[in-house]
């Protein structure tokens, strides 16, 4: 199919390891989840070339640290420019792999590339300590250095952004890049390489391993003793399995899982502006991100105003392919999403929940369906105890805040929350008593590279973007010199 591209070699279906673009023995397909065509035939590469990568990425270590923290950020800065100036055509590429509208594509990729600007300038602020002595002759120093090597496996929803959000701070920190993005999503990972590559980074410090051995590719990644660091998107099964393999090195981990985000309406809450943020936090990609809304809480004097106003407004939402720019709502990304969502509706009605909005696949293919809102749903439903990722929006009435807040918490995850109120002591003990470690008060959009993103229990360790974001691509050594 043909993508319109002003730079057509932008849709590169190889591999890249120590700066030279590998086809492989084998290739796996990528297609567009829109239409089912093939796209491009992307490099299949195995366990054995996964290891060329980390072994040419842990011998351009050394140069790469040794650069000013200057020359590295101007070398990240010119690839934030060169990611802008090809926004197009790495948003049509992302849309065709992945499904999401244009518009959500585009901003993407301007996502993606305001994490490499924040960490090149982040890269120039790792600061050390000297500490006061604790005798006489002593003097403690305090150095922050580069951890090395750094693994990264990323999931499909966000195929640019999600890359962006590791590399940045890994590189702006001196460390070195190996990146395995999803077999579904690799072109937005090759496309962004080849920017990286044009705007100066040397050979090997940037690697893009594409392949269909997910479980293999990871294992290398944990196992091989030069990975220092592993950082992962995806679900939170997977980041079980990540975890216990990398104990064996005890390799640093990054984990952004899976989530299971409440949005809770109370009484007080601007009718409108609730209706609104659910729209975001709900139908953002799809409901394909892991901090959509998973399940709606509405107090008793706002609930029925608040479902008729948000059936009606998800109801003129308008389905179709993403590189059509009139669709809010693209396919979903495969068909067990499909299954999954299927799966959701039908226990849900089957329990007695009520149909507001949507409830069916859309016309427009086999992976895209509609919009849904549903209401009446009933304790122990799968669409409150599971993340849906999909566009499904299940309605709950509360009565009470001590109510609405034990069942906000009443999940393994904690990566986001959201709530909508006018009342400021309640702004402060809701956002404290939630047991999440993203919270948005009257918005359901939050994410952005100045603010800390990550969760807590089963939804992960670390974070990224802010000032954080950095500090787990460094190691911190004590120096005590006698003088
Ligand atoms: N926190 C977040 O942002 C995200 C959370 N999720 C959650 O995960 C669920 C499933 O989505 P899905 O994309 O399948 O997530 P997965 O966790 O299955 O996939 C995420 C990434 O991990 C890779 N992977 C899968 N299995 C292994 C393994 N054994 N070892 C190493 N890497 C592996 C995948 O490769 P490949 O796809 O090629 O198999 C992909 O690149 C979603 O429903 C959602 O709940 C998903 C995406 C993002
Ligand atoms: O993985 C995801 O779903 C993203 O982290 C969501 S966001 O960063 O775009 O909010």
């Amino acid at each position: 199919m043909s993508l319109d591209l002003a730079r057509p070699e932008l849709l590169e279906p190889r591999a890249l390891i120590a700066g030279a673009w590998i086809a492989g023995q084998n290739r796996s397909d990528v297609t567009n989840p829109a239409t089912g065509e093939v796209i491009a035939h992307a490099a299949d590469l195995t366990a054995a070339e996964m290891r060329q990568a980390i072994d040419a990425a842990h011998d351009a270590g050394p140069a790469w640290a040794a650069r000013t923290a200057r020359e590295r950020a101007d070398i990240l800065m010119r690839w934030h420019d060169l990611m802008l100036d090809n926004q197009e055509d790495l948003a049509r590429i992302l849309t065709a792999e992945m499904g999401k509208p244009i518009a959500e594509a585009r901003g993407e990729i301007a996502y993606g590339a305001s994490f490499i600007r924040w960490f090149a300038e982040e890269g120039r602020r790792v600061y050390g300590d000297i500490i006061p002595g604790h005798q006489p002759d002593k003097r403690i120093m305090v150095l922050k250095q580069p951890i090395g090597v750094v693994g990264s496996i990323t999931p499909w929803n966000f195929p640019n952004a999600m890359i962006a959000r590791k590399v940045a701070p890994a590189l702006a920190a001196g460390c070195t890049f190996v990146g395995r993005p999803a077999e579904s999503t690799p072109l937005s990972a090759t496309a962004m390489a080849r920017l990286g590559h044009e705007a100066g980074l040397p050979d090997g410090v940037l690697n893009i391993v594409t392949g269909s051995d997910s479980a293999g590719l990871g294992a290398e990644l944990c196992r091989n003793p030069k990975v220092r660091k592993l950082t992962f998107t995806g679900s939170t099964e997977v980041g079980r399995i990540l975890m216990r393999q990398c104990a064996q090195n005890i390799t640093k981990l990054s984990l952004e899982l899976g989530g299971n985000a409440p949005f809770i309406v109370f009484d007080d809450a601007d009718l409108e502006a609730a209706v609104q943020g659910a729209i975001m936090a709900k139908y953002r990609n799809g409901g394909q991100t892991c901090v959509c809304a998973n399940r709606i809480y509405v107090q008793d004097g706002l609930h029925d105003a608040f479902v008729e106003r948000l059936g009606e407004a998800v109801a003129a939402m308008k389905v179709g392919p993403g590189l059509d720019e009139t669709n809010q709502i693209g396919p979903l990304i495969d068909q067990p999403a499909m299954d999954k969502v299927q799966a959701h509706l039908d226990d849900a009605v089957g329990r007695g929940a009520r149909l507001v909005a949507g409830g069916r696949r859309s016309d427009q293919g086999p992976l895209y369906f509609e919009p849904t809102v549903l209401a009446d749903i009933q304790p122990g439903t799968r669409l409150l105890a599971e993340e849906t990722f999909g566009p499904i929006a299940p309605v709950v009435r509360f009565h009470s805040e001590t109510e609405v807040i034990a069942m906000a918490n009443a999940t393994e995850f904690g990566l986001a929350a959201y709530f909508y109120t006018r009342d400021l002591g309640r702004s402060w003990r809701v956002a404290e008593a939630l047991e999440y470690g993203i919270v948005g008060l009257n918005t359901g959009l939050i994410s952005t590279a100045e603010a800390p993103f990550g969760g807590v229990k089963a939804s992960g360790l670390g974070r990224e973007g802010s000032r954080y974001g950095i500090d787990d691509f460094l190691e911190i050594k004590y120096l005590c010199a006698a003088v």
